[in-house]
């Protein structure tokens, strides 16, 4: 008998009390509620309320279609339960599903940015039910059904979903089923079987149980090879006890009357049913290489622990986060929900249910990124027995499954408004869920119209080449693998990586024709800085770095990245050698603070330590200069921990100086200052200077000193939750940007197409 497999077991497990201590820390609960306007004065509550709010109103009265302009209807969506079949604990009633439906509106947010609010209905009878719920039509753009037990479950939904316009859809059904069957296709796939020929038995025939069931035949699962069973046994044709007309659509023809005589020689098994229903002797039982999803919650029929006591040769998937290939609905309706929002469908039907299921099948088959890799403690999940479903935290699905969804609502005659360019669209979804997509977003559709060649200096590295295949993917242009042609080719197999794709393009250094001409290159610069001819021959034969500045320096190619293997300033240093400052400019560092929507620009973060009142003004030129160039009005403040003079004091003079300064040379952007951050920043504390030259917050804030800098943009980072990007060299007379040691494959990418904007 197999031991158990230490990938079978759960990789993180929490206790009761964690669980409750989770739920009760800060605010009790895990939802509240945000204004997406500001509400701070007389005229804000003017617009927002009275008498401002009655113009909304009177044009939505005119046409309802406009409610999508001016309320947050269209991206809102109700979490509905009576709490009668919570996850697979039973009938707990409708207060006691508030944790569930409150989890499923975070999870909305979380992964679709799709705006949910629970509403728990403290009735079990159907038509009180539907009759509560079927007046909710103008608050929101979909109805999200959750943990109703069947068969009231499908009289609600198919009556609500006669009654309303907008997408009625039940999560257990129709949720489970589409990630159950997109599990189901890549499991087939990787034991070799036919959809056509595969004997399924699913336990349980309530609401998860009869989606997937029709569902996968209406995929081409054939209807003789499907036994469902439930808490009375097999469901066979003529069996009368505890049957509904649901469970009799699909009674099987058959002489098996229980479970286990069921599950004898099966392929496939679903469990929708309830914790410790599968025992030894029936997966032992079960054909070779077979197919467990055991999917009841919080607990499964069987656990993979279990299985792996009892055979080895299984494709195990459970509901739970806590093990290997959670087929849970959480993959499904936050992105069901978003794609059907976004093309105001007024349904979502099965052609939309069947291009999720692709859409996820087919991730799952992808080479997954570092995003996905950091979110399972360093573990690269590639396709196979414990990798056939994408996991939740996946950032691609956003882009993924809603497109999918979005085409075929359009498709299926179901979308009340129509997309046209899919491509921008999954562009969008991106941004929606990544902060640093949605403020490169701009940046990147530009290097796409202008395709730069970006030479990656570390390509020896996996997470250089991962990055290196998206930049090419996304037609950012073709990415130069600079590095041994042996290890990078090796590096590529161990990683999955097929090198021999348009615009990847492999240069090793020991045999290039351009050595020469490089080595000269750097000989003439730095033959009067100590360096002998045979030096330069050295840095351009062994040094990456020197190498891949001196490709840009001569225009082999239009940028490059590096910093993976080196530490910031050594990098720094590299380069230093081989390109210069652009005349006139400085070379500095900028980082980007994205926080709560709002986008500052700090500087320098990278490379002076304690600049003078010269260079400050200098700093705050190439800072506003790359603010503008990314599409924003510079205004700039110059920080010190003084305001305007006070309190007096030696450091901060350095600061004023450099405003002088930057008076002396009439610079065309807002800048002003000494000032603290928070006057900088906070509109309201800046009014107490009336005489301040900004018109409004700061969006570059030029640090005193490189300490200041780092120590507040990391402080940004850890306390403030705000993402930085960064720092980005700015001033160097060609582009190259430096990541820091240890960056993901998607930083990688990001700077590598700042790199090549740079050019642009
Ligand atoms: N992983 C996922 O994403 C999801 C998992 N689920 C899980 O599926 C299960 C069912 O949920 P749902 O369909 O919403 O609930 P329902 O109440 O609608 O249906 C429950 C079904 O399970 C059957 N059942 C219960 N206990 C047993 C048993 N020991 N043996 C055989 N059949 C049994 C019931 O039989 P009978 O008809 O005789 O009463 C009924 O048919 C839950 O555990 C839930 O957590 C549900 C949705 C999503
Ligand atoms: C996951 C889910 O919706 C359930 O178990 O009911
Ligand atoms: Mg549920």
């Amino acid at each position: 008998m197999p031991d158990i497999d230490k990938k079978d077991r759960p990789v993180t497990s929490v206790t009761d009390q964690e669980a409750l201590d989770f739920h009760a820390m800060g605010r009790p609960g895990k939802l509240e509620i945000n204004p997406t306007k500001p509400m701070a004065t007389q005229r804000d509550l003017s617009l927002a309320y009275s008498p401002g709010v009655a113009v909304p109103v009177k044009a939505i009265a005119a046409d309802p279609q406009t409610a999508y302009d001016y309320t947050a209807r269209g991206n809102m969506v109700a979490v509905i339960s009576n709490g009668t079949a919570i996850l697979g604990l039973g009938n707990l009633g409708a207060l006691a599903s508030k944790p569930v439906m409150e989890g499923k509106s975070v999870l909305f947010k979380r992964f679709a940015d799709v705006d949910s609010i629970d509403l728990e209905i403290d009735t079990e009878n159907v038509d009180e039910f539907i009759n509560c719920v079927r007046f909710l039509g103008p608050s929101f753009g979909g109805i999200n059904l959750e943990d109703i037990k069947a068969p009231d479950c499908f009289v609600i939904e198919s009556r609500l979903r006669e009654l309303m316009d907008i997408p009625v859809f039940h999560d257990d059904q129709h949720g489970t089923a589409i990630i159950a069957a997109a599990g189901l296709i890549n499991a087939l796939e990787l034991t070799g079987r036919d959809l056509k020929t595969t004997k399924l038995v699913c336990n349980g025939a309530g609401a998860a149980a009869i989606a997937c069931v029709e569902l996968i035949k209406a995929m081409g699962f054939a209807p003789e090879n499907i036994i469902l069973c439930d808490t009375k046994g097999v469901i066979y044709q003529g069996r009368t006890e505890g049957m509904n007309q649901w469970k009799s659509a699909h009674a099987a023809k058959t002489d098996a009357r229980t479970l286990e005589e069921a599950m004898n020689g099966a392929d496939v098994i679903f469990g929708l049913s309830q914790k410790g229903a599968f025992s030894a002797d029936m997966i032992r039982s079960m054909a070779d290489r077979p197919i467990i999803f055991a999917m009841a919650n919080p607990d499964p029929e069987i656990t993979p622990e279990e299985v792996a006591r009892i055979r080895d040769d299984a494709i195990m998937a459970t509901g739970r986060s806590d093990y290997p290939n959670q087929v849970n609905n959480v993959l499904g309706f936050p992105y069901i929900f978003r794609g059907a929002l976004d093309v105001r469908a007024s349904t979502i039907n099965d052609a939309m249910k069947i291009a999720a299921v692709k859409a996820l099948a087919n991730l799952a088959r992808e080479d997954v990124p570092d995003d996905v890799v950091a979110a399972y403690q360093g573990n690269r999940p590639r396709f196979g027995a414990q990798y056939i479903i994408p996991v939740p935290f996946d950032p691609r699905l956003i882009s993924a499954i809603p497109v999918a969804v979005a085409e075929a609502a359009i498709e299926s005659g179901v979308a009340r408004k129509v997309i046209t360019d899919m491509a921008s669209y999954a562009r969008e979804l991106s941004a929606r869920r990544d902060p640093i997509a949605s403020t490169l977003a701009s940046l990147y559709e530009r290097v796409r119209r202008r395709p730069k060649r970006i030479v990656f200096a570390e390509a020896e590295e996996e997470q250089v080449l991962r990055a290196a295949l998206s930049y090419a993917n996304q037609q950012l242009g073709t990415a130069i693998l600079l590095g041994r042609e042996d290890l990078i080719r090796a590096t590529a197999e161990r990683a999955g990586i097929d090198l021999n794709r348009p615009g990847l393009e492999i240069v090793n250094a020991r045999i290039s024709t351009r050595v020469e001409a490089y080595i000269d290159y750097l000989y003439a610069r730095l033959q009067r800085h100590g360096y002998l001819h045979r030096d330069a021959q050295r840095l351009i034969h062994n040094d990456r770095n020197h190498f891949a500045a001196t490709m840009v320096a001569l225009g082999d190619a239009d940028g490059m990245v590096t910093g993976i293997t080196r530490n910031y300033s050594t990098a720094l240093e590299d380069v230093r050698r081989c390109i210069d400052a652009k005349p006139g400019h400085r070379v500095i560092g900028v980082s980007l603070a994205l926080c709560r929507g709002r986008t500052v620009f700090v500087a320098d973060t990278a490379v002076h330590d304690m600049p003078t009142a010269e260079e400050l003004a200098d700093i705050a030129e190439e800072a506003a200069g790359l603010a503008r160039r990314m599409g924003y009005q510079p205004r700039v403040a110059l920080l010190a921990y003084s305001t305007f003079g006070h309190p007096s004091g030696e450091r901060s003079e350095r600061v004023r100086e450099a405003v002088k300064i930057l008076d002396r040379r009439r610079v065309d952007f807002e800048y002003d200052g000494e000032m603290a951050a928070d006057v900088a920043l906070n509109r309201k504390v800046m009014e107490q200077y009336p005489f301040c030259r900004l018109s409004g917050p700061a969006n570059v804030l030029v640090m005193p000193a490189f300490h200041s800098a780092s120590i507040s943009t990391k402080m940004l980072q850890e306390l403030g939750g705000s993402t930085v990007i960064g720092p980005i060299l700015v001033g160097f007379d060609k582009p190259v940007q430096i990541t820091s040691m240890g960056a993901k494959d998607s930083d990688i990418v990001n700077m590598a197409a700042i790199a090549a904007y740079g050019g642009s």
